[in-house]
C-alpha cells in the first residue's frame, strides 16, 4: 500500500494556513493524540511549524486503549520532557488538572514575564489534532464546566473557537487536519484503525490484513473469541496468513457469494466496522519499538551488540 493515497481535502490546507497565522501569539500547543496510536496520530506538519513551542500531549480515548501500552507511551513522552495528560475517565472534571498542566508547561514563559514585571500574564494555547481524535469531545468537556466560557472573536475562521479556561488562559480550538504525507504504511494503517481517514479512500483489504495480523499477534485469544474460530496458526503470523482467518470467519458466518465461493469483501467490511466501532475493547495499535524510528534503531543496535558479544563468547 502506498502511504500516499489521496485523503487530504482542500479545506485542510486552509486550516493549516490559519494555524500558521496564529503561531506568533501561541505560548503552548496542546496536541490531542489517540491513546491507541499516539505516534501515528501526531501531525508531523504541525511539529515542523510549531517546533519552538512547548507542547502538552493529551492522550484521548485511553479508556478504550490497552492500559499497559498507554503507560509506556506516557513514560516515553515524559522522558522527552513533554507534559502529558491521559483521558481515561469520561466523567472526570479535567479543568483543574488541565490548568495545572498548562501552568507547568508554560512555567518558563511565566517566569520570564514575571522578571519583566508582568504579573499574571496571559497564556494562549493552541489546540490541534488530526480528525476524529476526540478534539470536540475534549473541548466540550471543558465548556460543560460552568467556569469555562466559549467565546467568539472577530476575525476567527469558522470552526475555530476561543475558550476561556480561566482569567489568564485562553484555548484556541482548530478543525482536524491530517498531514499531507504519511510517514509509512504502518502509520497509514493505524490512522485508518482510529478512523481518521474515510473508509472509501484507503485500500481496505490491505489495511484490514495488516490490522488483523497485528491484533492476532499481540492479543492472544482476542480474534478467536470474538469470531468464534480456532485457526491453527502459530504466532507471529504473516499478513498472507490473515487470508485463512478471514476465510474462517466467512465460513462460521456462512457468508457465501454462491454455493462455494466465500464472500471475502463482506468479512473485510465487517472486520473494519468492528475495529472502528471499538468492538475489541482495550486494544492499542502500536508500541514504541514498532513505530518510533530512533527507538527502533537504538534497540536494533543493542541487539547487534549483544549478538557480537554472544559470538565472542563462543570464541
Ligand atoms: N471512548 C472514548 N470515545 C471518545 C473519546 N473522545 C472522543 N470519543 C469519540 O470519538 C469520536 C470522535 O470524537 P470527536 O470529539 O468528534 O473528534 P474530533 O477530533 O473533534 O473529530 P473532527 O471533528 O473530525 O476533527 C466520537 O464518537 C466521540 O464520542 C474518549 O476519550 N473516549
Amino acid at each position: 500500500m502506498s502511504a500516499e493515497f489521496n485523503w487530504f481535502p482542500g479545506h485542510m490546507n486552509k486550516t493549516l494556513k490559519n494555524i500558521e497565522e496564529k503561531i506568533p501569539v501561541v505560548d503552548l500547543v496542546i496536541e490531542i493524540l489517540d491513546a491507541r496510536a499516539p505516534y501515528s496520530s501526531r501531525n508531523l506538519t504541525f511539529s515542523k511549524i510549531l517546533k519552538n513551542k512547548p507542547i502538552l500531549y493529551v492522550l484521548s480515548k485511553a479508556d478504550i486503549a490497552d492500559p499497559n501500552i498507554t503507560k509506556e507511551w506516557v513514560e516515553f513522552y515524559e522522558k522527552k520532557n513533554n507534559t502529558v495528560m491521559v483521558l481515561d475517565d469520561k466523567q472526570k472534571n479535567i479543568v483543574k488538572p488541565l490548568i495545572d498542566l498548562i501552568n507547568k508547561a508554560t512555567k518558563e514563559k511565566q517566569e520570564k514575564d514575571k522578571a519583566k514585571g508582568m504579573v499574571n500574564s496571559l497564556i494562549n494555547v493552541l489546540v490541534i489534532g488530526i480528525p476524529n481524535v476526540g478534539k470536540s469531545t475534549f473541548i466540550n468537556r471543558l465548556i460543560k464546566n460552568k467556569s469555562v466560557k466559549a467565546g467568539n472573536k472577530p476575525g476567527l475562521t469558522r470552526g475555530i473557537q476561543l475558550i476561556h479556561l480561566s482569567q489568564f488562559i485562553s484555548l484556541l480550538d482548530t478543525p482536524g487536519v491530517l498531514p499531507a504525507k504519511l510517514e509509512n504504511e504502518t502509520v497509514a494503517t493505524n490512522i485508518c484503525a482510529i478512523n481518521s481517514i474515510k473508509e472509501d479512500v484507503y485500500p481496505k483489504e490491505r489495511v484490514a490484513g495488516k490490522l488483523m495480523q497485528y491484533l492476532f499477534n499481540h492479543y492472544e485469544g482476542l480474534i478467536e473469541n470474538h469470531y468464534k474460530i480456532s485457526p491453527r496458526l502459530q504466532r507471529p503470523i504473516q499478513i498472507t496468513d490473515t487470508f485463512i482467518i478471514f476465510e474462517m470467519i466467512a465460513k462460521v458466518r456462512k457468508w457465501y457469494m454462491n454455493d462455494d465461493l466465500l464472500d471475502y469483501d463482506r468479512v473485510i467490511d465487517a472486520f473494519m466496522r468492528d475495529i472502528i466501532a471499538n468492538e475489541f475493547n482495550k486494544v492499542s495499535f502500536e508500541r514504541i519499538l514498532e513505530v518510533v524510528p530512533e527507538e527502533m534503531e537504538k534497540a536494533s543496535k543493542i541487539k547487534n551488540e549483544k549478538a557480537i558479544e554472544d559470538i565472542s563468547d563462543l570464541w
